[in-house]
């Protein structure tokens, strides 16, 4: 697989301050990457080092196998960007601001960029100046995707934008990376991100915490589950089941409760032996183990995941 994006070691400070420290990744051509974080995490500062809006302190990042620094010209052509901070202000109304960004790319057919405006609920009619927050973001989405770039880096994509219009835009990330697209996006909101990336890369305080696919960071995570069985099954019956070491069973023997870890795979073959009469395992929020990650690194289970890249 073709890595879109490699970055090695990459490392930016702000005199004292820390904004980066040692970042190692690739991301794959046709892949949706979710890079999670708390604020002041550094997901802005990684983004701006890839389209040479800031230089690194150390490391290197290459998009598309450019170097953003040397050949940010091509590298520009062949990205759509979306800034954390986009701004817009003019005169002009949406339609020439969006024509005239199109023209400054070559060209981009009016139909596409008609299609995007409306599938976004964009009044192309309205002035750029006197547009809400939400229409700006609309704007700056318009913009990155209308080219239809190899990749697109997009900073806080659904900032300001009401649900249907974050349901679109996670509708319009989806196809971009049916049709081959590779997409690096920010965000804070773990559930935008668990909806349509393929993997995601956790960021806390300058230092990736953690990196793996949406159904692994799930994979190890704690399940509550609680099952009832037809007549009483023995005490020990599910004493050395791999992940289950807080399950216990009542005094009748018929109810099993408690918490299993990481696949449930092990309790269901032993589940297997017994008449089941109801079954209930509660998915983890992933929103929660985003939390756990958020709060300490040190209580944040696959930190080693990290590693992998
Ligand atoms: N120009 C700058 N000068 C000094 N420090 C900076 C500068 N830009 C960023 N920082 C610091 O670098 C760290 C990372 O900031 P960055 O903007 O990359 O975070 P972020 O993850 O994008 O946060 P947010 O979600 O708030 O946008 C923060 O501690 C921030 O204060």
């Amino acid at each position: 697989m073709e890595n879109v994006i490699e970055l090695r070691e990459l490392t930016k400070t702000y005199g004292t301050r820390r904004g980066l420290t040692g970042l190692t990744l690739d991301v794959v051509r046709g892949e949706v990457f979710g890079f999670l974080g708390p604020n002041g995490a550094g997901k802005s500062t990684t983004i701006r080092l890839l389209l040479d809006l800031i230089r690194p302190t150390a490391g290197s990042a290459t998009v598309l196998g450019l170097d953003p620094r040397g050949e940010g010209v091509e590298l520009r052509r062949r990205v759509g960007y979306l800034a954390g901070d986009f701004v817009c202000d003019g005169r002009q109304n949406v339609r020439s601001y969006l024509r005239f960004l199109a023209a400054l790319r070559g060209g981009v057919p009016e139909a596409r960029i008609d299609d995007l405006a409306d599938r976004l609920g964009l009044d192309q009619t309205a002035k750029i100046k006197k547009l809400s927050k939400g229409n700006r973001q609309k704007v700056g989405l318009v913009q990155a995707f209308m080219h239809t770039p190899e990749v697109l880096i997009l900073d806080e994509p659904t900032s300001g934008l009401d649900p249907l219009v974050q349901q679109t835009f996670l509708d319009m990330v989806a196809e971009a990376a049916a049709g081959g697209q590779t997409v690096f996006m920010s965000s804070h909101i773990m559930s935008e991100v668990e909806a349509v990336a393929h993997r995601v890369g956790i960021i806390r305080d300058g230092r990736l915490v953690a990196l793996d696919t949406v159904a692994n960071l799930r994979t190890g995570t704690v399940r509550d589950v609680e099952v009832t069985f037809e007549t009483s099954v023995p005490a020990t019956a599910f004493a050395d089941l791999p992940g289950a070491s807080r399950l216990s069973l009542d005094e009748t023997g018929t109810t099993l409760s408690g918490q299993v870890a990481g696949s449930p795979d092990a309790l269901i073959k032993a589940l297997s032996r017994y008449t089941v009469t109801s079954l209930r395992a509660t998915e983890p929020a992933l929103e929660e183990l985003f939390h756990s990650y958020y709060e300490g690194a040190e209580a944040a289970p696959r930190t080693e995941s990290a590693r992998i890249a």
